[in-house]
């Protein structure tokens, strides 16, 4: 059994993979937790996660804590970046593996984040779905046999709580884009208002809609002349998310310390 700690777990992720992770064979959810000060700490986790039944596991507001009595082989978090951050520093120093699935990290933040992973093995993707994965490898492939006469647009569409744009897939989509063709992220345009002129060769557009309840869309534009391709990835709930997560934690539980992603965990890499 691989006992398996869960951050956030009143949230959207968090419940999904408390869900997930309780149903799963091989999984022991141990602890649980929500932020500090929480009305919901003390509760059980599977009756605040709305879940339908008891966990008989209480949710604590202290990863620390949480760690210090669960004896933990690895953490699951989807939280956010500052608490995704604060829970890595803690794995670190603990010496227990981390999953992280939280976006809107800055080039400073992926840094400390690298910081704990040469203490611990930690697993960071902005998308733990398979299917996103093969996308993004798709992606890189049409980028680079098309190349540079296809002009190359991202858009995505998410749900109304969402608090950072674009999404991190989208910005992972667009920086793999941007290698395949020879790019780099200042061929990445993210804003167009008035007076823009044509096009310039080589711009990658990256746009995010937000609205109601969508639960994740991405979709990569090849605009060429006389043709046009559209690859498309649609989630239409949080379970494909949350298994690629629970697949990445019983991966990352046997590594060693590094900064691992998604692609390392389905065997893709050096294959975008
Ligand atoms: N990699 C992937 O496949 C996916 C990534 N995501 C990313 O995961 C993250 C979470 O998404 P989602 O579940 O929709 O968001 P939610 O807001 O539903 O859940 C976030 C949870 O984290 C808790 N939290 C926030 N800040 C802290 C903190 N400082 N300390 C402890 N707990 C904290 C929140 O508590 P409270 O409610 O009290 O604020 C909440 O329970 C986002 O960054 C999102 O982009 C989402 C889906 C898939
Ligand atoms: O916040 C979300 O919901 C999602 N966030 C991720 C992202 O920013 O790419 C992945 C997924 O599309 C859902």
């Amino acid at each position: 059994m691989i006992r398996t700690v869960i951050t956030g777990s009143t949230g959207r992720m968090g419940s999904t993979l408390l869900r997930l992770a309780r149903d799963a064979k091989d999984l022991q959810v141990v602890a649980a937790t929500v932020r500090s000060g929480s009305p919901a700490a003390g509760q059980d986790a599977g009756l605040a996660a709305r879940l339908g039944a008891a966990l008989d596991v209480l949710l604590m507001d202290d990863l620390e804590r949480a760690l210090e009595f669960s004896k933990a082989d690895v953490v699951v978090d989807f939280t956010g970046p500052e608490a995704s951050l604060a829970h890595a520093k803690t794995c670190a120093a603990r010496g227990v593996p981390l999953v992280v699935g939280s976006t809107g990290f800055s080039e400073e933040d992926t840094a400390k984040l690298r910081e704990s992973a040469r203490k611990v093995p930690i697993v960071a993707a902005p998308n733990m779905s398979v299917g996103v994965n093969l996308v993004i490898q798709m992606a890189a492939q049409l980028a680079r046999v098309l190349g540079p006469s296809f002009d190359v647009e991202v858009l995505e569409a998410h749900h109304r709580m969402k608090k950072d744009a674009p999404s991190g897939t989208a910005l992972k989509l667009a920086e793999v884009l941007a290698e395949s063709l020879g790019r780099t992220r200042d061929d990445l345009t993210f804003v167009r208002d008035g007076q823009t002129g044509a096009r310039p060769p080589g711009e990658i557009g990256v746009q995010a809609l937000r609205g109601g309840d969508v639960v994740g869309e991405h979709t990569v534009y090849f605009f060429g002349d006389g043709e046009r391709i559209e690859l498309t990835h649609r989630a239409t709930n949080r379970d494909q998310f949350a298994q690629g997560a629970l697949r990445a934690a019983r991966w990352v539980a046997r590594r060693a310390p590094g900064l691992y992603d998604m692609a390392d965990v389905l065997g893709l890499q050096g294959k975008t």
